[in-house]
């Protein structure tokens, strides 16, 4: 065999485990067949979180005027994108570099299956102990007349002008943190759902106070609208759809979702199984044929499909391959967030499933309108829900606030570790700090 593991894919369900792999001496490869790093590094949260980040200041500037702040500066959309580019363009060499420095034999094409132990990149054919597929999902495209006409996400990341009108299909994670961004930015915005629910994996309170902050900044919710049809008259481009919708916009971004990169990789032939939703695998992360894994976004699974997820599932393998052992993947507890402004962030038991069993949760809420130090920022709608077992132990979390990043990440520990008030009393934070009020929300004697 050319190797012990082949990776196909490069993004973060395949690096974390690469490197621990070949350091422990299994000789590792990796194929990519366009940026080394995958969507994270290269089109999705990267590139995002560096177009957010002036204007998440710009939101709390604006809190802060007549309150020791007169103006608010402008935002210079070219500038910015510049900036965006200077920081992302060179990190598919930088994550190419890094596997190379690790003893990783690097593969650059597209891999499809030629048997259990055999690809095939740009006709060249390589072998492999174990096969693991981590290629991921790429954008969803609604499949309607005129749909050529839209963009995807990762077009967004590079638009180099803003367009005056954009609108958006979709309401989940890509619509909304883009709506904001394309909001601030000084562009007339859209979101359309096709149904009632916006941000299906938050509850509804939180998601009807963040959908009408986002409607005072501007943004506009068009709810229960298919869109059936694009054309292109002039400059502009007409939607239409169910109950005699129609809209013309300048631009249009398809946030419908993402699908799974399965087609090119010619697994009907060896007898791998998946679904719409991804690769199908068991506890160990194995597919139909026992010699090949999946990890990341490309699974079919419960778990969220995020970076971190990823990353976990690719050191989970790297473990299970290093030691030879078969113990089964045990998913610690998952936080996500939503990076608009305010930002919106959860771990653990979601509050909609704890107000709907008050037999085994309780919930306490935390408005930050009283709270002195969340207020040195004048923020308005700041509030945080936690949730505890009947034995006490926190054991959920949901935050709306500038810091809920701070927030959600202070409780991570809290309740993937179980830790007993003792052990919680005997952290000590700095002060004043949003990880110090944040501790002091729960009982520490
Ligand atoms: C706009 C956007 C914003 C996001 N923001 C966040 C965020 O803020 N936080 C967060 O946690 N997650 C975020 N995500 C999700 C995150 O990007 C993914 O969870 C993560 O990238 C999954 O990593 P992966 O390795 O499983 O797949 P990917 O990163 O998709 O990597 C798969 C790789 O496989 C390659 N590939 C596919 N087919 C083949 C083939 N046949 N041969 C060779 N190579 C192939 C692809 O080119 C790609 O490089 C965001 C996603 C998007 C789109
Ligand atoms: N902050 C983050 O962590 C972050 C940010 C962006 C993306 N992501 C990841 O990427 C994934 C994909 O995000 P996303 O926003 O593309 O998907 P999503 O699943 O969050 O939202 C898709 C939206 O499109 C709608 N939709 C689906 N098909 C449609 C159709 N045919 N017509 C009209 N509407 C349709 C859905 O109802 C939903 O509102 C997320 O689930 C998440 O895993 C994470």
């Amino acid at each position: 065999m050319d190797f012990d593991v082949l990776f196909i894919g490069s993004g973060q369900a395949a690096w974390n485990g690469a490197v621990p792999m070949s350091n422990n001496g299994l000789k590792v490869a990796v194929v990519e067949e366009a940026q080394y790093g995958g969507v994270c590094s290269n089109r999705g949260c990267n590139a995002k979180i560096i177009l957010d980040h002036p204007i998440d200041l710009l939101e709390q500037v604006k809190s802060l005027q007549n309150r020791g702040l007169d103006g608010v500066p402008a935002l210079n959309w070219q500038d910015l994108m510049a900036h965006k580019h200077e920081l992302i363009t060179n990190q598919n060499y930088h994550n190419k570099e890094r596997l190379v420095a690790n003893n990783i034999t690097t593969i650059d094409g597209s891999a499809k299956f030629i048997d259990r132990h055999t690809v095939q990149v740009n006709g060249k054919q390589y072998t492999s102990e174990k096969i693991v597929i981590a290629t991921g999902l790429r954008p969803n495209r609604v499949n309607i007349p005129g749909a050529d006409l839209f963009n995807d996400s990762t077009n967004f990341l590079s638009i180099n002008k803003m367009p005056d009108h954009i609108t958006i299909l979709g309401a989940g994670f890509v619509a909304l943190e883009f709506a904001a961004i394309a909001s601030a930015a000084g562009a007339k915005v859209d979101v359309i759902a096709r149904s009632n629910r916006i941000l299906k994996d938050f509850p509804n309170k939180y998601v009807n106070k963040i959908v009408s902050i986002m409607k005072k900044q501007g943004i506009r919710f068009i709810q229960s609208t298919v869109v059936e049809q694009a054309t292109k008259e002039n400059e502009l481009i007409v939607l239409k759809g169910n109950n005699g919708f129609s809209l013309s916009t300048n631009y249009v971004l398809d946030a419908t979702g993402r699908v799974p990169n399965v087609e090119k990789l010619n697994l009907e032939k060896i007898g791998i199984t998946y679904t719409p939703q991804g690769i199908v695998v068991n506890d160990l992360l194995q597919t139909s044929i026992d010699n090949v894994y999946a990890a990341g976004d490309i699974i079919d699974k419960k778990m969220p499909k995020l970076t971190p997820v990823a990353a976990f599932e690719s050191r989970y393998l790297a473990d299970q391959f290093i030691k030879n052992t078969t113990v089964s993947i045990d998913y610690p507890t998952v936080s996500t967030i939503l990076f608009t402004s305010p930002r919106l962030a959860q771990v653990g038991v979601n509050l909609d499933e704890a107000l709907a069993h008050p037999d085994l949760f309780d919930v306490e809420n935390f408005d930050y309108n009283k709270d002195w130090y969340r207020q040195k920022s004048n923020e308005s709608n700041g509030e945080l829900t936690l949730i505890f077992n009947k034995e006490r132990q926190l054991v959920g979390a949901i935050e709306l606030s500038v810091n809920a990043e701070n927030t959600i990440n202070t409780l991570v520990p809290y309740i993937e570790l179980k830790l007993n008030t003792q052990q919680l009393n005997r952290l000590i934070y700095l002060f004043p700090s949003i990880e110090y009020t944040t501790q002091r929300r729960l009982s520490l004697v």
